[in-house]
Formats: structure tokens, sequence, C-alpha cells
């Protein structure tokens, strides 16, 4: 898909808040089982994300859970980190408060609720999406949070456009989105599918068009189909909401922030990452793993990335074929000397949809 950005650019964006937090650019990092941790979430930051939300945590995970060991970078929340959002997600209204408590002692700046989630196990488990057909429930488990959680804290909601595309459930969607702002939420996350559609077909931006026009000066962050800098400006222009969650175009793709960032303002994109570019931002995004999970764990969750990373590579398809061969450290110094130690222009990447098997809310 191909966006046309208009050169008359939002006049004076003076940025937005979530409750009392000033974001000084609409580019936000979304939340993404699996990958949102506390790495990416950095090497975004410093790219120009003005907030990033890490991955959707159970309830009752985070009432369990100690904080320390193989888990323990769940709850990690760094100096540098900051504001940065820790997601919800649960059946049992009673469950939420207590975590949404724990959350915040461990260093979060907001609580957003997760109403989206279209995987089988959560729809099966009447969490996530599933609360999209309950809207008392809903409403009730932001209200218990909003009551949990200090004034200070903001609490935020992130939800699909309705279950499927019936009337009842887009009044739903609307009976939900009105009654959590009226339990005090300060901002709510709108991704333009179904929990039906999965992800299958576009994520439908006029209807995030319609839902700002409804809520006037709420905040509204806007997702779904940001692939390149052009489509997060396209939205931000098409729709006139307040921010947008870049989700699987940031993955292996920090510079998403920094080119939409430069286009947003009117300046040119520039080229994408070099080779050399490249490589230094794998380096980087290794030693945060390292630091992160702990050098024994940290070759197999750069891979993950690295995979997606390899979409900016000239020999793209090459590097991910050895990507897959990435078995030990030597391997992986093999693969950064063989397609990495020349300087070479990179590539924009392709749109890529097949990430989607995990909590794709
Ligand atoms: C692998 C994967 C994991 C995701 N995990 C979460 C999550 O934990 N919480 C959440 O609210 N959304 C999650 N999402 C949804 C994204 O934040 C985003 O709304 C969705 O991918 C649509 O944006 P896109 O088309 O630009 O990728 C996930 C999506 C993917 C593909």
């Amino acid at each position: 898909m191909s966006f046309s950005v208009t050169s008359e650019l939002k006049p004076a964006f003076d940025g937005f808040k979530i409750g009392g937090i000033e974001l000084g650019s609409p580019f936000v990092q979304a939340a993404l089982s699996g990958y949102s941790d506390w790495a990416m979430r950095a090497l975004a930051r410093r790219f120009g994300a003005s907030y990033t939300i890490a991955e959707v945590m159970l309830d009752r995970f985070v009432n369990e859970v100690r904080g320390t060991g193989k888990t323990g970078h769940y709850l990690r929340v760094e100096e540098g980190d900051h504001p940065v959002g820790a997601q919800l997600m649960g059946a049992d209204p009673a469950t939420f408060g207590p975590a949404a408590q724990r959350l915040v002692q461990a260093g979060f700046d907001v609580i957003d609720v997760n109403f989206g989630c279209p995987v089988r196990t959560a729809m099966g488990g009447c969490r996530g999406g599933y609360h999209l057909s309950q809207p008392e429930v809903a409403i009730e488990i932001v209200s218990r949070v909003r009551a949990a959680v200090p004034d200070r804290i903001p609490v935020t909601v992130k939800m699909r456009r309705g279950i499927d595309d019936t009337p009842e459930s887009r009044d739903r969607f609307f009976e939900i989105l009105d009654g959590a702002f009226a339990a005090g939420v300060s901002g709510i996350t709108v991704h333009g599918r179904t929990v039906e559609q999965k992800y299958r077909g576009p994520s439908r931006w006029s209807f995030l068009k319609e839902v700002k026009q409804h809520v006037g000066s709420r905040t509204i962050l806007g997702s779904g189909d940001l692939f390149s800098p052009e489509a997060c400006v396209a939205m931000l222009q098409q729709t006139g909401v307040d921010g947008v969650t870049i989700a699987r175009g940031a993955i292996g793709n920090p510079w998403i922030f920094e080119q939409a960032t430069r286009l947003w303002r009117g300046e040119p994109v520039g080229n994408p990452p070099s080779t050399f570019e490249q490589r230094s931002v794998l380096q980087e995004h290794r030693a945060l793993i390292d630091e992160t999970y702990g050098a024994g764990r940290s070759l197999g969750v750069i891979r993950k990335f690295g995979f997606k990373y390899a979409r900016l590579h000239p020999e793209g398809v090459d590097v991910r074929a050895a990507m897959g061969g990435v078995r030990n450290e030597n391997d992986w110094k093999h693969l950064l000397q063989r397609f990495y130690a020349e300087d070479r222009p990179g590539c924009w990447p392709e749109v890529d949809e097949t990430q989607t098997e995990e909590c794709g809310v």
C-alpha cells in the first residue's frame, strides 16, 4: 500500500497528553508480546519514540511473579525508560486492581488495559478482545484499575474496533469507549481491525477518524498498518488521532521513529540505514538483550529480531537464511562478518504482515 502525505502537515503540533504526561512527539512504540521488552523499548526511545508500551501481561501472572530470575525482565523498568506503559489482560475484574498496583510499584508510568487480544486462548479464557462483547464487565475492569492506582498514574485502554462488523458490536464498542472515558481513562488506543478479522484485510482508518471526531479533545492513539514513515504520518493526517502506535513496522526497524519524525516536521525522510548502520544497531540491540536476559539466553532473542532486521539488507533473503542457521556465538560472529562487513546502501523494508501469531491485539 502506498500512502500520500500532504505537504500541509498538521500545523504547530505541540504534543499531546496522556493524563498528566506530556508527549512531545506523536510516535509511540506499540505493545508487542514477545518483542517490546526493555531492550526494544530502549532502542525505540533512542530513535525518537515519545512513549513505549511493554508486552501484555496476565493479571494473575503479575500478582504471582517474583520479579527475579527468568521472568524478572517483565517487570523491569530502567531509569531512562520513561514514560513507559504496562499492559494488563485478564478475565476477572477483581484481580486487575492488585496487579495494577504491583506494576506501579515496579515503576511503570501508565496502566493500559487490553480489550483487543484476538488469540484463541485469550478469547476462550474470556480475556482481551472477549471484553468487547460485555461492556459492563469491561467498564468495571477499567473502574477497578482507576480506583486502585494513584491519581497521578494515567489508566488507558487498548481496543480493536469491535468483535465483528455487526451493528451490535459497533454499539458495544462505543459503549465501552464512552464508559471508559467516564470512568476516568486518559486515552484509548484503537486498532482498526475487528477481533474476528484478526489480521486479515486492512485496518479501517476511517473508523479511527470517526472515533477521534466522537471523543473531541480526548486522547486517541491509532493502530494498524504502520509499516513506513509515510504510513505513520498519513494516519495522523487522515484520521486526526493524537498519536500512532507503531507495531510490526518497528520490529527490527527502530529507524522508523526517526524517519517518521523527520517527515512529520516536513524534512526529507532520508535514506534507509546502510549495512554499517544496521550492524551497529544490531550490536547495540544484542548488548541490550544481554543485559535484559543474561548472555546465556540472548542469542535466541537477537536471532528473532535479526530476521526482521534482515528486511533492510540488500541481500535480505540470504541474511534470513543464514540467521536461521545461527546456533552459537561463532555462527553469529560469522554472519556479521559475512553480511555486514562492507558498507552498502540499505533497503526500505517490504511490508511484513506475517508476524501475527502471538497476542496480536
Ligand atoms: C506479534 C505481535 C504481538 C502483539 N502484542 C500485543 C500486545 O501485547 N498488546 C497489544 O495491545 N497489542 C499487541 N499487538 C498488536 C499491535 O500492538 C498492533 O495493534 C497491531 O499489530 C496492528 O498494528 P500493525 O498492523 O501496524 O502491526 C501485537 C501484534 C503482534 C503482531
